[in-house]
């Protein structure tokens, strides 16, 4: 399908971190103007990891957000080895908390809190299989003797696939995927798993962190695979198969701590996503499929309805002039740079 111009309802962002502070002031506003929901990620210093600590981050986002935007935080909470089943109880049946993080201790940046021995959890996952609430889970073994690059693999082996042979009922979603072996587990799950899947790795591939020097803006975790596994996420991204739904994992640092010699993983791209995006689903002929993606399967595998208001795609002749840095305080946050010029442009139509 070969368009300039078309319709979708508005998307949500099925994974996202906004940090806190200054930093959540500087990227809330470019998410509201774009989302109508997201998943919040709770890796926050100390983690949230309590229903009051959600509802007080909950309270800090909606304050930080422009007034003019309609935009809906849906709170998480990051799961402990303490993590208390009845608190979980609690926040599901108020509404305020619609998934629980299973960060595996030490896998990505701010997951000191997370679980080392997964039975120690099951209790909660217990709870939260009755209550059918989501576990997101950030998909990599931390063991020292695994490859960096198999991580995603071997997780699915030794601790996805355990869980849910235990807890056939518990929805789950493979947060960020990054590889075919992800994509194929997913579809072979039953329709209680999905993934999400990051603009970034719809795009980038592990040449563009490593070759012609050293790319700190392209690393992020899970990172980037080669390209066959590349070619994987866009055919499940634009299949329209409603187990894939967009999760940015839009996650920013300030440049000082990605240029680093110890870089952290993280890469932004809440501004240029749906530019992005666009161009890929057209570069795949699946403009038709886009809707899905952005806007359909997320809401359907959490049981939520789809938003009313719709957004307008555009094609330009001249290319879009995004900001590729914008300050935080002292600090510049550095943009995900797609390495093609953008054209599309969205406009909201009944905001
Ligand atoms: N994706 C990343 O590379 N980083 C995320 C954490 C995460 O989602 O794993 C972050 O919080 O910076
Ligand atoms: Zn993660
Ligand atoms: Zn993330």
């Amino acid at each position: 399908m070969s368009l300039s111009d078309f319709v979708i309802r508005r998307p949500d962002d099925w994974h996202l971190h906004l940090r806190d502070g200054e930093m959540l002031k500087a990227v809330l506003p470019h998410t509201s103007a774009d989302f109508a929901r997201a998943i919040i990620m709770p890796n926050l210093v100390p983690p949230v990891v309590t229903c009051s600590d959600a509802e007080a981050y909950r309270a800090r986002i909606l304050e930080a957000k422009p007034e003019c935007d309609v935009f809906e935080p849906l709170m998480t909470l990051y799961l402990t080895e303490g993590t208390d089943p009845a608190d979980v109880e609690l926040g599901v049946k108020s509404g305020l908390i619609k998934a629980l993080k299973l960060y595996p201790a030490g896998a990505t940046t701010n997951s000191d809190s997370g679980v080392k021995t997964i039975e120690n959890i099951y209790p909660v996952l217990e709870k939260m299989s009755e209550l059918d609430v989501p576990l997101l889970v950030h998909g990599e073994v931390t063991d020292a003797d695994i490859d960096i690059f198999d991580r995603e693999a071997v997780f699915i082996d030794r601790v996805l696939d355990p869980i849910r042979q235990r807890f056939p009922k518990l929805r789950v979603v493979m947060e960020h995927i990054t590889t075919s072996n992800g994509v194929e587990y997913v579809k072979s799950a039953g329709d209680k798993t999905a993934a999400t899947i990051t603009t970034h790795h719809l795009i980038i591939n592990r040449n563009a962190y490593l070759v012609g020097g050293i790319k700190p803006h392209y690393y992020c975790l899970p990172v980037a695979k080669r390209e066959s596994h590349r070619l994987a996420l866009r055919e499940a991204a634009t299949s329209g198969n409603g187990k894939f739904f967009l999760g940015t994992d839009s996650a920013p640092h300030p440049d000082t701590a990605k240029e680093s010699a110890c870089g952290c993983a993280g890469i932004y791209t809440s501004i240029n996503t749906l530019s992005c995006l666009a161009h890929v689903f057209e570069q795949d002929n699946a403009l038709d499929q886009f809707e899905a993606f952005a806007s359909l399967n997320g809401p359907a595998f959490y049981g939520l309805t789809p938003n009313e208001q719709t957004i307008r795609f555009y094609k330009t002749d001249a290319p879009l002039d995004l900001p590729a840095k914008f300050a935080v305080q002292k600090e510049q946050v550095s943009v995900f740079d797609p390495g093609f010029a953008l054209f599309w442009r969205h406009e909201a139509i009944n905001a």
